[in-house]
């Protein structure tokens, strides 16, 4: 996967402006509009009082007065609404956009990111890059233009003096292009340290009962604190460099004056300029504090924006699944053959999980993985999900290599009972819908049956509209197992994968889970990974690992027989005498 440079954060930003390009300039014409009416009401204003002063009539004044007022305040009202609509606007474009790769996001990049952090790109990042795509960008446009209409007017009026102010005025821009990356940093480090709070509470909350039963909540509160009290000290960089910029637009403007009211005087004194026009040049300087204003809160804007933008950028940068979007009907037809051939695969930064690794399971058979734990049985059902692609050899499904099958028809075919937390918040009935939206109820019912779930739903007041909270922590362990296994059996997968699905039941809902499998056996290739080797031992065949590589291979009774760990296990097991014929 090759992932394109980075584009300078300025680009990038522009980019998410850009859709809006025309609203954006509607807006900043509404401001140049508005400044131009509060230009003009002191030009009436003195025209009323003129009529006051001679008793000429005032009505023509007074209403054109109040015209402009009411068109002032009106094209302020309409351009702010459009700025913060369009600043809304971007928000959601960004976060959709966010949302649609993170959940897109490859396997291996998952792993290594923290889920609190991805998070706060969406919440928090983006909410800086709001007002930078929008208002920052306008105020700076403002600025610039308005600067430049009244650099303009302040030529006419005297050359000589327009130098002096420039030159004051450029110079503390010069120092500004020092001070404004940094505040771009400051706001990166911060909204890095925001992502990292959103990690360390993801880490506590997601482990809640752990951190209670260690008695570590105030390891965890610590954790997260560094992470605010960082957050913290960015702001306060951030808050400094702002207090600087503000200080040099004001030092830019008042310097300006003093060096306009030094060497204007000296020219009115030397009779090379009258009065008047020092004191209309002077008028000008200090209306360009505002735009100068203007520009400097823009520009600050712009740098929290671009603080941000790198962080948002960086997901759009992981690599995702781009195939999983396809529509894929219900698969039909028999069962497919799993074949395994020499499969090796590492994960990032670690040794080999996986070498040469070669088994087939025939179509519809009831194939099991057992070895010693960290063996790499879990990573082959990673890799046949295509959660990981190996590093050499070939899996296939129903004879086709499965890296040339589009993630979706992969995964279509197959149901998958993790390990760990198989079940998701929400309710029963939107867990066991999940993986068949348009299962019949009565499908819903026999798969609660076979997993002797009926029952257990049937006594809940809500029944299967009861909600199982985080990751089903409102279920017991084996009513966890049970709905992961309904759910997968609503999927009708052709192949049917369970890693350790039956441990945390009991020996009665075992059994009964086994001979519905073995139903489910018949129209479909089942792989199945256990350490408990009773749940096996009636296998068509059995994979013995070790240390990611095949060992043995055969039924319960060869591998007795053939595989001395397949005996030691069994015996630990109290499946067979320690020993054979012992
Ligand atoms: N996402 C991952 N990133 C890096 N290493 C991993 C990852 N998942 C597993 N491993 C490592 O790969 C090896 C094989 O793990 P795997 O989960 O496949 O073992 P397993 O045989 O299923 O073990 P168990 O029976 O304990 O579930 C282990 O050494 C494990 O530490």
């Amino acid at each position: 996967m090759t992932t394109s440079p980075a584009p300078g954060p300025l680009r990038v930003l522009l980019d998410h402006a850009r859709p809006h390009r025309a609203v954006l300039a509607g807006s900043l014409l509404l401001v140049l509009a508005a400044g131009a009416s509060g230009l003009v009401q002191p030009l009436v204003a003195r025209d009323v009082l003129e009529a006051l002063g001679t008793g000429g009539s005032v009505l023509e004044p007074v209403l054109l007065l109040a015209g402009l007022v009411v068109l002032g305040a009106a094209l302020t009202g309409v351009q702010s609404w459009w700025q913060q609509r369009t600043a809304e606007h971007v928000v959601r474009q960004v976060r959709r956009d966010l949302v649609f790769r993170l959940v897109r996001l490859r396997v291996p990049e998952l792993d290594r990111r923290p889920p609190g952090d991805l998070t706060a790109r969406v919440t928090s990042d983006s909410t800086l890059l709001q007002n930078a795509a929008t208002e920052g960008l306008v105020l700076v446009a403002n600025g610039l233009l308005t600067t430049l209409g009244a650099v303009v007017l302040m030529g006419v009026v005297h050359l000589g003096l327009l130098a002096v102010t420039a030159g004051v005025i450029v110079a503390v821009a010069l120092v500004l292009l020092v001070v404004l990356p940094r505040i771009r940093l400051a706001v990166a480090r911060a909204q890095a340290a925001v992502g990292a709070v959103g990690a360390a509470l993801d880490r506590a909350l997601g482990a809640a009962r752990t951190v209670k039963a260690n008695g570590a909540e105030a390891r965890e509160t610590a954790l997260a604190g560094a992470a605010v009290d960082e957050a913290h000290a960015a702001g306060l960089v951030g808050a400094r460099y702002a207090a600087v910029v503000k200080v040099l637009t004001g030092v830019a403007i008042q310097g300006a004056f003093l060096g306009v009211l030094g060497v204007g005087g000296a020219l009115v004194a030397a009779g090379e300029m009258t009065a008047p026009e020092l004191i209309a040049f002077l008028l000008y300087v200090f209306y360009l504090a505002s735009p100068i204003g203007s520009l400097a809160a823009g520009m600050g804007m712009l740098q929290q924006g671009l603080g941000a933008v790198g962080r948002i950028d960086e997901v759009r940068r992981m690599p995702v699944e781009e195939d999983v979007d396809l529509v894929v009907p219900a698969p039909r037809g028999p069962a497919p053959a799993v074949e395994f051939d020499g499969v090796e695969f590492a994960y990032p930064g670690r040794g080999p999980a996986l070498r040469g690794v070669s088994w087939t399971a025939e179509p519809g058979t009831r194939t099991a993985l057992v070895g010693l734990s960290g063996a790499g049985k879990t990573t082959m059902f990673a890799l046949l999900q295509r959660f990981y692609e190996p590093t050499a050899g070939t899996i296939r499904v129903g004879g086709v290599d499965i890296s040339t099958t589009s993630r979706a028809e992969l995964r279509r075919l197959i149901a998958y009972v993790e390990q760990d937390s198989p079940v998701m918040a929400g309710t029963l009935r939107e867990n066991l819908l999940y993986a068949a939206p348009d299962a019949a109820a009565e499908d819903i019912v026999e798969a609660l049956r076979v997993t002797r779930l009926l029952g257990f739903v049937d006594r809940l007041d809500a029944g299967l509209d009861t909600e199982v909270g985080a990751r089903g922590v409102t279920l017991s362990g084996g009513e966890r197992q049970r709905l992961a296994i309904a759910r997968a059996l609503l999927r009708k997968p052709r192949v049917l994968l369970l890693d350790e699905a039956t441990a945390q039941l009991d020996a009665r809902n075992e059994n009964a889970l086994r001979e519905a499998v073995e139903q489910v056996a018949r129209g479909c290739t089942v792989i199945l990974i256990a350490h408990r080797l009773s749940t096996v031992t009636d296998a068509d065949r059995i994979v013995v690992l070790e240390h990611g590589a095949v060992r043995a291979r055969g039924t319960h009774d060869e591998l007795v027989e053939r595989d001395e760990l397949y005996r030691e296990l069994a015996a630990t097991q109290l499946l067979v005498p320690a020993a054979p014929g012992a």
